[in-house]
Order: C-alpha cells, then structure tokens, then sequence
C-alpha cells in the first residue's frame, strides 16, 4: 500500500467474468473480460501506427481469464486461448466511466444581450494564423461563446478565405465555396436582398447544417442599417426549458420538415429543432429558421397544436431583444461563428453593401480545437 502514486494499480480481483482494479487513490474500475480482450494494445491486435483495431469484431475470441498478475504501472493477462495482453495503469484509468463521460462534455458559456462583447475574442489574423495561442483563443471563443471576431483581415474574398481554411477548410455547397453576396439575386435566398432577416440557423433543410458559418463585410456605402444580430441559441432553449418543459421536450423529439427550393436544388431535411445529446441531455444543436421550414402534415390536432405553441414560446426568447448582441460588422473583421448553436440576422439595408465568407463543416473544426488540446 506504501509509495503509491495516484493512478497506480494497488490491487486487482478477478470476480465471475470481470476484473475490478483498484487504483492507488482508492478509485476502482471494473473491467468486463469482452472488454479487456477487445483493448488488448498487442501488435496482432492493434496497429500502433495508425491507431485502428487490427482484428473485426467477429473475430475477438469470448475468451476467459485464465490468470493475471500487475505491479503499480502495468497489469497481464494470459487468456485461456494462450493470447497475452498488457496494459498500462494509465491506460486503464481514463475508462472511470463518469469522469470519461465528463471529459467529453462541451460547456457552452451561456450569454444574452450585448455583454458577451467584451468577453468574444478579438484575434489579430496574423496571430491566428501563425501563433499557436491566437488559434487557441479563437477556438475557445467558439467553444466558449459560439462566436469569435478576427480582426485586421485582408478586404478581399482571398483574405478571408486563408482564415476560412485555418478555422477547418471551406466547405462547399450549393451557395459555392468561399461566397460573396449582395442584393443581386444569385440565389433563391432572401439573404441576397436588403430585406431584414430575423435570427436563424443556416442549412436547417442539411442532413448536416455548416459547423461555422464566416461573414466579412467587405463593403457597405451610400446607404445604412445592416446591421449584425446575434443570439445564443442555448440561452433561449434553456430559458424555455425552465419555463415551458413541455414545450421543451416537444421540440427535442418532434421531427420539424426544412426545404430549399432553387431550379435543379431541392434540399430536405426532417429533425428536432433543439437536438440533444442522449447520454448527458446536453444541448447539441439549434435548427431553427421560421422562413425554411417546410409545409408539413401533422399526425394529430393535438399535435399540430403543440407545434405552434412550442416553437412560438422559443421563437419568443429568440426575438427578445433583451437578448441580443446587435453591431456593425465592418470591413477588415472576420466574424465566425457556429451554426450549430448561435442564431444570425441582419437589419434591413440601403446602399452597397458587400458581404464574402464561407461555411466550415463541425468535424473539421471541432478537429482543430481538439488537436490545440482544447476539447477531448
Ligand atoms: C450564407 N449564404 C449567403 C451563402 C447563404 C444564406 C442562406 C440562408 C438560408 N436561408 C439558410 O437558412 O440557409
Ligand atoms: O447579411 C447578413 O449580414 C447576414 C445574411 C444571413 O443571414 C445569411 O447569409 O444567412
């Protein structure tokens, strides 16, 4: 028991078909034997050099435990097939189940109105670029906040597009790749008129909405209004589910119908509109836009009912005011921010106005904040 170090093995039993480890601060885990044998970090089992299993799952033998022995930094096990396995005590100790669980949890800083301001981070490009600790703040704005401002860009569609592909890589769509739009009508989409737009998500009608979505102003003259709304998609839903459960759990379960209808376009896509995740209950993602929802059939007037009620009473905390984060964006100020939780809209507008960026899928920057080490 003496001279044990926090997460060295102290003693293992082997009970019915699973080891129960107890680590030297007094933390146990136990192990089921299909799962120790399914870990096994031997080369027949496991290619070091690029981290994947070497064996399909059907051909793991169900083999038994047939004896073990461990100090404080490794324990053995031989099989009852003759197949060994060795495992590191640090190893094992990440698969404490609540602390694994934890480690993988987002925590949304949650915000309303314009406070969050001072707490976004405003990046000089260069140091995002080609600093390790500019791309570790902006990316943990995003975590944070849902929203982070790179300042001192390039006025131009190739400026923005190199801090488009640090924040994961251009993601194309039926809108282009790097886009650049003004009131002429490139598209079936009332983003390209001066028409103000309420707060929404991008993409609700995606089988999988843009991660981020960029936006520069590149130029705004002779004219005025324009200007940029933000909400935190998480505070809404959050307020509605201490205020209205029921509305709540409506719309995390009913499968709301978005569509984008352009000539030789017809995207589609059923699912909640606050999307959870199963195993924390943890807020994943928005999808909300009242203009793209489709025209939708509903299994009962009950529920018919429930679907206007509901998403009125979120619909409310989104266009509250008190909620928002309103500037101006202007030209030289990349804004970033994620689709999955923050909500987008703009003032109506005269004049000129000049907008370029692009979408980044969520794998690809969520890749970026998890090789900066910021996520697990
Ligand atoms: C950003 N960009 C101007 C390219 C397209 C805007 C699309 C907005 C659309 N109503 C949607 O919900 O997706
Ligand atoms: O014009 C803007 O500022 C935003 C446009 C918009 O909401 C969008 O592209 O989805």
């Amino acid at each position: 028991m003496s001279n044990l170090g926090i997460k060295d093995i102290d003693q293992v039993n082997l009970k019915d078909r699973r080891l129960e480890i107890k680590f030297g601060d007094n933390d146990s885990i136990t192990f089921e034997d299909c799962w120790l044998r399914d870990h096994c970090r031997c080369s027949t089992c496991y290619h070091a050099d690029t981290f994947q299993r070497a064996q399909h799952i059907l051909d793991i033998p169900d083999s038994t435990v047939c004896s073990y022995c461990h100090d404080k930094s490794q324990l053995t096990i031989t099989w009852n097939d003759g197949h060994k396995s060795t495992y590191t005590s640090e190893f094992l100790a990440q698969f404490e189940y609540g602390k694994w669980s934890e480690s993988r949890r987002l925590r949304p800083v949650l915000w309303h109105g314009c406070q969050v301001s001072e707490k976004v981070s405003r990046v000089p490009v260069k140091q995002f670029l080609e600093t390790e600790n500019g791309a570790k703040a902006v990316f943990q704005s995003l975590l944070d906040f849902g929203v982070a401002l790179i300042t001192g860009v390039e006025v131009s569609v190739e400026g923005t597009e190199a801090v488009c592909q640090a924040l994961g890589g251009v993601q194309y769509t039926l809108f282009g790749g790097m886009w650049k739009f003004t009131t002429i009508a490139d598209h079936a989409d009332t983003a390209y008129t001066n028409l103000p737009l309420a707060v929404h998500n991008d993409n609700t009608y995606f089988t999988e909405a843009a991660g981020l979505q960029i936006l520069h102003c590149l130029e705004h003259s002779n004219g005025t209004g324009g200007e940029t709304i933000l909400v935190d998609g998480f505070y809404g839903a959050t307020r509605l589910k201490e205020s209205s459960p029921e509305d709540y759990e409506f719309l995390t379960t009913f499968d709301l119908e978005a569509e984008y209808l352009e000539e030789n376009y017809h995207h589609k896509f059923s699912g909640p509109v606050i999307n959870i995740d199963n195993r924390t209950k943890d807020l994943v993602q928005i999808r909300y836009n009242v203009y793209d929802r489709s025209a939708m059939a509903f299994g009962s007037s009950e529920q018919c009912r429930s679907y206007y009620r509901s998403l009125r009473n979120l619909a409310r905390y989104y266009q509250d005011q008190a909620n928002e984060w309103k500037f101006k964006l202007s030209p030289g100020t990349v804004m970033v921010m994620d689709n999955f939780r923050v909500l987008h809209g703009r003032t109506a507008f005269t004049g000129t106005r000049v907008l370029c960026g692009s979408y980044v899928a969520r794998s690809d920057w969520l890749d970026k904040a998890r090789t900066l080490l910021l996520i697990k």
